[in-house]
């Protein structure tokens, strides 16, 4: 039995799955926005095994299920994968008791392209269940994924640089593995406990996730592997090599690979969430051709300072779920009005966020060439600023008059841009209801 997300659709057109962020993948997987321009001309899918009940943390709460500032440990590993235009669907597998409490996570954070199957009494189980998931029933030949990527839900930093190495080599390869270098020797012992012989540790890595695998490579395995491997095996690579034939590539990935094992490890994993919450934002435009120019320029320039802008022109529809997953807002207004930002601060007060963390929220005022770059009264956006103030969002001001010169344009975009990263970096009470000038 699987139970699938809300619009696990196509965008209805082109028979690709919408980007979650509400504009569809380019073709065939193209990635047609911020995803660094990476794109595959295969399928891909993703199986996510969160089936375990995480014991070594000592915790009643399986630890996918943890949560930080209010969301799940599962849900940002979700959202690494949807930040990947070239991801066509993600399978969640989760044991029978929390298929509800999955599927309450997919609807609450508006996770697109996910659907949620059922695991089994061990991770191979599990993982097995997902990967036949993918290519079960009346699916025709054309849907099924060429690669499926296979991923620990409780390994959440994962980035698409990697990703796309791993799927990239397991297409050309069959499989791919991530490792890892050894922190400790492997030894091996007697049955009285006591030292039997050490490895060269040089010799050996440390397999991690993601993998790749060819969807016929992987499914074989599974297909062919026994029960004893079922029960006590940990090592899909070994599987492709042992019953396909199939020898991984393997490939040393980032130390942001490790897994959310034991209790002291959700506590480091909250930290680096709370760290890279300002390396996001997500930027509105409200559709004028003016703001949406300036969002490509400033994403590009956002980019070099090592933050990533999604781009939106409104919050409405799917986008609605980064009021529940983003914690930074840039509001692009042409206008001196302060209406779209005061309907921004309505939203961010409906979602309830705040008390966990200030959102930030920086209205950008726009002013045309040619125009007067006079922006609202000082006082109106400081008082909207205090209101906010008291429900614990961030308000800034950045004044940007667009100038016919093209280079003063240009260092005036990347000086708002190193401006607003700063202002979420920094999060300064002292500079709320100021309105800088770029
Ligand atoms: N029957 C299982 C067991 C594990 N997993 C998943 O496999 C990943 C890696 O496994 P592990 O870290 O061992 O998770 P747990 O089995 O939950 O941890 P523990 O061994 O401490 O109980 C996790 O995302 C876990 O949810 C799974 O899908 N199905
Ligand atoms: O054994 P555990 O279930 O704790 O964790 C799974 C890991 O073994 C696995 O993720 C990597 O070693 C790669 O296979």
């Amino acid at each position: 039995m699987e139970v699938r997300g809300p619009n696990l659709q196509n965008d209805g057109e082109s028979g690709r799955p919408t980007h979650p962020r509400g504009f569809p993948s380019g073709e065939a997987g193209k990635s047609n926005h911020n995803t660094g321009g990476r794109y595959v001309d295969f399928r891909v899918s993703v199986v996510l095994p969160a089936g375990g009940t995480g014991e070594r943390t000592g915790l009643l709460t399986p630890k996918q299920f943890c949560s930080f500032l209010g969301r799940p440990l599962i849900s940002y590993t979700i959202q690494a994968f949807e930040r990947v235009s070239w991801i066509r669907s993600v399978v969640v597998v989760v044991a029978k008791e929390n298929m509800d409490l999955m599927m309450d996570i997919i609807q609450r954070f508006q996770h697109q392209r996910v659907r949620v199957v059922p695991g089994g009494s061990t991770r191979h189980r599990s993982i097995c269940n997902g990967v036949m998931a993918l290519g079960e029933g009346e699916t025709p030949a054309a849907d099924r994924p060429e690669v499926v990527i296979i991923h620990d839900a409780v390994r959440p930093f994962v980035d698409e640089d990697f990703l796309h190495k791993i799927a990239t080599a397991a297409k050309e390869q069959g499989a791919a593995g991530a490792i890892r270098p050894l922190v400790s020797t492997v030894i091996a012992t007697t049955s009285e406990g006591y030292l039997d012989h050490s490895l060269e540790r040089v010799k050996y890595r440390a397999s991690e996730m993601p993998q790749g695998f060819t969807y016929d490579v992987i499914r074989q395995a599974y297909q062919r592997c026994t029960e004893s491997d079922f029960e006590f095996g940990t090592e899909c690579l070994h599987l492709a090599l042992q019953y396909c034939g199939t020898n991984a590539k393997l490939i040393e990935g980032p130390p942001t690979l490790w897994k959310v094992t034991y209790k002291r490890d959700l506590a480091a994993a909250e930290s680096i969430i709370k760290e890279t919450l300002s390396r996001t934002a997500c930027l509105i435009t409200g559709g004028s051709a003016p703001a949406v120019a300036l969002a490509g320029a400033l994403r590009k320039a956002a980019g070099a300072l090592e933050m990533e802008l999604d781009v939106v022109p409104d919050l409405a529809g799917d986008n609605g779920g980064y009021l529940l997953k983003e914690w930074n807002f840039i509001q692009v207004s042409v206008s001196r009005r302060l209406s779209e930002v005061e309907a921004l601060l309505a939203a961010l007060e409906a979602a309830n966020r705040a008390v966990l963390h200030p959102p930030v929220v920086i209205w950008v005022h726009l002013s045309g060439a040619g125009e007067s770059s006079a922006g609202p009264e000082p006082s109106a956006f400081w008082d909207l600023a205090s209101r906010a103030r008291l429900r614990n969002v961030l308000l800034y001001g950045l004044r940007l008059h667009q100038s016919k010169d093209a280079e003063r344009w240009e260092r005036s975009v990347l000086r708002a841009a190193e401006i607003a990263s700063a202002l979420i970096q920094g999060r300064s009470p002292a500079l709320v209801g100021q309105l800088l000038q770029a």
